[in-house]
């Protein structure tokens, strides 16, 4: 069993690692079985829902503690927040998670004092319409940025607009084990990220986890 401190070197190293291979995280995962999924196709980040009932993917607190303790241990566990009290947010990240993922307004002023209250490193979702959203991006105090259409919409923002970001950012919105490489050969994000893209009927699919998995690591030669 690895504790706190072996899983936050290797969330350092699968995040600031300076080699150029593309990072997949994979997102939305509810029960045992995608984590068993997941511990065998092998991710390089996990997201869990947290607290967000709306959604058929959120987990609450009691779940994701258990489904992060069966998690391989070097699969770093990504909580996926929108707009939750910081004290929470905070509490969660000192007690279980490797990386926070934020998905509602929350600002800088936020980020700033999550960081000082927890230390992990912080992912920021922005919804790109327009130039102005891309501006946000590359204000963001986050350590990366995630770019997305909007939430669970399941389809791609206007990537034309992606050339005015001046920072390493993950690519969200409407990727699937089809169409992943061609998003990679054409924009080179640090990363990609995948919801629905790994749903048969708004369950997770072992073989679709697999193979987008296989899609993305085929873009980097491996
Ligand atoms: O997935 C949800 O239901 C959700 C609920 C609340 C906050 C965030 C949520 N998901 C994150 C996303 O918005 C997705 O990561 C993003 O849309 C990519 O999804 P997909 O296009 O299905 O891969």
């Amino acid at each position: 069993m690895l504790g706190r401190r072996a899983t936050s070197i290797i969330t350092h190293d699968i995040l600031y690692s300076g080699d150029p291979f593309t990072r997949v995280k994979l997102s939305g995962l509810f029960c045992e079985e995608d984590v068993r999924a997941v511990n065998e196709a092998r991710p390089d980040l996990c997201g869990f829902v947290v607290d967000w009932p709306s959604s058929h993917r959120h987990v609450g607190l009691g779940k994701l503690r258990g489904l992060v303790h069966r998690l391989d241990p070097t699969i770093p566990a990504v909580g996926v927040f929108c707009n939750q009290p910081l004290g929470m947010v905070a509490e969660l990240a000192d007690e279980v998670l490797d990386v926070v993922e934020l998905q509602g307004d929350e600002d800088n002023a936020y980020i700033t004092f999550l960081t000082e209250l927890a230390d992990v490193p912080i992912i920021q979702t922005i919804h790109v319409h327009d130039a102005s959203d891309i501006e946000r991006a590359n204000d963001s105090r986050a350590d990366i940025v995630m770019l997305n259409s909007s939430w669970g919409s399941s389809r791609p923002f206007d990537w034309l607009l992606v050339g005015g970001l001046a920072r390493p950012y993950i690519l969200s919105g409407g990727l699937n084990e089809r169409n992943v490489g061609a998003a990679i050969a054409r924009l080179h994000p640090w990363g990609v990220n995948i919801d629905s893209g790994i749903e048969s009927d708004r369950l997770n699919d072992p073989d679709k986890i697999c193979d987008v998995v296989a899609a993305v690591r085929a873009t980097d030669g491996g």
